[in-house]
């Protein structure tokens, strides 16, 4: 076991929200539980769940998106996900999430995401090369003569099945401008038996032919 965490690893597909800490869903539901807005209870049973259905792991991620979807919470867990692949000595992780629209906090699409770059450089515990340059600095490489840990990261942006035409456009269109902050490709994600593969076209290939990779979710 201790060799399979000291081994160089790429991930290649992780989802930023289906890969937060038990312990930090847990502290915001227990936050979101004092404030009266769910029941700490009811939710603790469905965070600890193992073995889970299809069904029951949608059910979660809505859960989870009550959860997480403000821009502090969104930069904090970036922030954590990327340590704890780090001390798994992932050395190149891609990581894709769904941005997200939030009127009632007035989070756009665009906000979501920089709260998501936030978080990459709020990392302390490990240099983060998330190809924009002036990250990287040659003093960074070497601390007190011995080299520093490094993880690349690289950014998918998610189009979940639930949104429409225009919706996932604004997300192309949002990954274009946000090339030079390591977004590097487009991501079909969410509810297999939600939606049709023609909303989603106009948009995946348009980006296509702006340059960036796409990856689809499938049948699973
Ligand atoms: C069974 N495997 C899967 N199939 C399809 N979509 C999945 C998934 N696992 C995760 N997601 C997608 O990723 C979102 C959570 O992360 P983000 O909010 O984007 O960071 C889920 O809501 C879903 O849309």
């Amino acid at each position: 076991m201790e060799s399979w965490v000291s081994m160089p690893k790429v991930e290649l597909h992780a989802h930023l929200n289906g890969s937060i800490r038990d312990s930090t869903l847990l502290e915001l539901a227990r936050g979101l539980g004092e404030k009266g807005a769910i029941v700490f209870s009811e939710v603790e049973q469905v965070i600890l769940k193992r073995d889970r259905s299809l069904k029951e792991v949608f059910r979660l991620f809505d859960l989870i998106h009550i959860l997480t979807t403000d821009q502090s919470t969104v930069t904090r867990i970036t922030k954590e996900v990327v340590e704890d692949f780090a001390s798994e000595n992932v050395v190149y992780l891609e990581l894709r999430t769904t941005p997200k629209n939030n009127d009632s906090i007035g989070m756009t699409k665009h906000s979501y995401m920089e709260a998501v770059i936030k978080g990459l450089r709020a990392v302390t515990t490990v240099d983060v090369d998330f190809g924009c340059h002036e990250m990287e600095s040659d003093a960074s490489d070497v601390c007190i003569g011995s080299p520093r840990k490094k993880i690349y990261i690289r950014l998918l942006l998610s189009i979940d099945r639930r949104e429409s035409t225009a919706s996932a456009m604004e997300t192309v269109k949002l990954a274009m401008e946000m090339k030079e902050l390591g977004v590097v490709g487009i991501d079909l994600s969410g509810h297999p038996l939600v939606g049709e593969w023609i909303t989603f076209l106009p948009a995946l290939q348009f980006a296509r032919e702006q340059g960036l990779s796409i990856t689809v979710h499938c049948g699973e």
